[in-house]
């Protein structure tokens, strides 16, 4: 199949829609926008509208009063709401390229899609980005964004192997000759490890905590692994006594949060390991000399690279700007004519 653009301007745009944040690429520029996919929908006189988008809106989630509700439109990687998904697309496009550009001819948009998303789930996202504004609309997958934005070699020959770990999703992709040889993603990322955490901390002291205490609390101390010290890193945690209903705080170690997450942490090993079975010999080869490449948010959870080395056998390297290269490779898809091939159908 042949994809061709239209002559692409200043004006177009790379999407990674993200279920925890969506980051905008505009060519000759980078990365214009990294916001969370939050929409806080207010309700009043029977109606409903957008009260806040991105950064805006992530500061209420939790704190809303009745006649506002935050929303993620995305889950593990697609669209839950389509309507919301599209207002919240058109804010960022429109905050990326100005109004004029949306008036006039509207951007060409290169948007991320899981690989492992289903043919409605892509159509989904496809008439999001459609409606929200978008002249034409391409789709890349993750993986492969994630591969050219971490600087993989993936035009040559070579087989080369990437993991994203995103909010919603693991992405596993093994990449050859700018094909996607191999590509899954599972439903497991940050958010199940923030959902680990806050069962755990029910669990064990009976206090219920919020989405966004669980992930702070992951992002300073969790760890994949417990080592002697994790005993004595501690940290503290607000939330409601469950059983008495008012506030109450708890102090929790590293090795009790390594607990926590053991169990997202086995099922992204065991996607790791289930993938480098389907690859085929010469590309497996390939693998073990130069390792996996790690991606995405979850990929800077402490030591994470030292479980997935151990399991795997092989060599992990960290790509050096984890959270924007799913971005930047489907930025570096609109700049560079030779990286078309990469763009899937709808
Ligand atoms: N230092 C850190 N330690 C652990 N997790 C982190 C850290 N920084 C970010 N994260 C997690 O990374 C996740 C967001 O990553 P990213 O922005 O790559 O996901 P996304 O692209 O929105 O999701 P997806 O690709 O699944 O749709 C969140 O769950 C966040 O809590």
């Amino acid at each position: 199949m042949l994809f061709r653009f239209g002559s692409i301007g200043s004006r177009d745009i790379a999407i990674d829609l993200g279920t925890a944040n969506t980051l905008v690429y505009v060519p000759g520029q980078g990365v214009v926008i990294d916001e969370p996919s939050v929409v806080a929908i207010e309700t009043s006189g029977g109606t409903r509208h957008v009260r806040a988008v991105g950064s805006d809106a992530k500061i209420l989630v939790g704190k809303t009063p009745d006649h506002i509700e935050t929303c993620r439109p995305l889950t593990d990687g697609v669209i839950n709401n389509l309507e919301i998904a599209e207002e919240m697309i058109k804010h960022f496009i429109q905050k990326a390229v100005g109004v004029q550009t949306m008036l006039s001819r509207g951007p060409e948009v290169v948007i991320c899609v899981p690989s492992g998303a289903t043919s409605v789930e892509r159509r989904a996202i496809r008439a999001a980005a459609f409606n929200a504004g978008g002249r034409e609309v391409w789709l890349i997958e993750e993986p492969m964004a994630a591969a050219i934005g971490a600087g993989l070699p993936v035009s040559e020959p070579i087989g080369s192997m990437v993991v994203d770990i995103g909010g919603g999703t693991t992405e596993v992709g093994i990449i050859c000759l700018m094909n996607l040889a191999y590509g899954t993603s599972a439903r497991v990322g940050g958010d199940k490890m923030d959902e680990a955490i806050t069962a755990y901390v029910r669990r064990k002291y009976n206090l219920q905590i919020g989405e966004g205490t669980a992930e702070r609390i992951k992002k300073e101390m969790g760890s994949a692994i417990a080592t002697p010290e994790s005993h004595h890193i501690v940290g503290h945690l607000r939330g409601q006594d469950v059983a008495k209903g008012v506030p109450h705080e708890i102090t929790i170690s590293q090795a009790e949060i390594v607990e926590a997450l053991r169990d997202p942490i086995a099922q992204i090993v065991q996607v790791i390991t289930a993938s480098l079975e389907k690859a085929k010999p010469e590309i497996a080869a390939d693998v073990i000399d130069l390792g996996i490449t790690m991606t995405g948010g979850g990929s800077l959870l402490r030591n994470i690279d030292k479980v997935i080395a151990d399991e795997t056998g092989l060599p992990v390297h960290l790509a050096e700007a984890p959270l924007i290269c799913v971005a930047l490779g489907a930025g570096r898809v609109l700049e560079d004519a030779a990286y078309r091939g990469t763009l899937c159908p709808a």
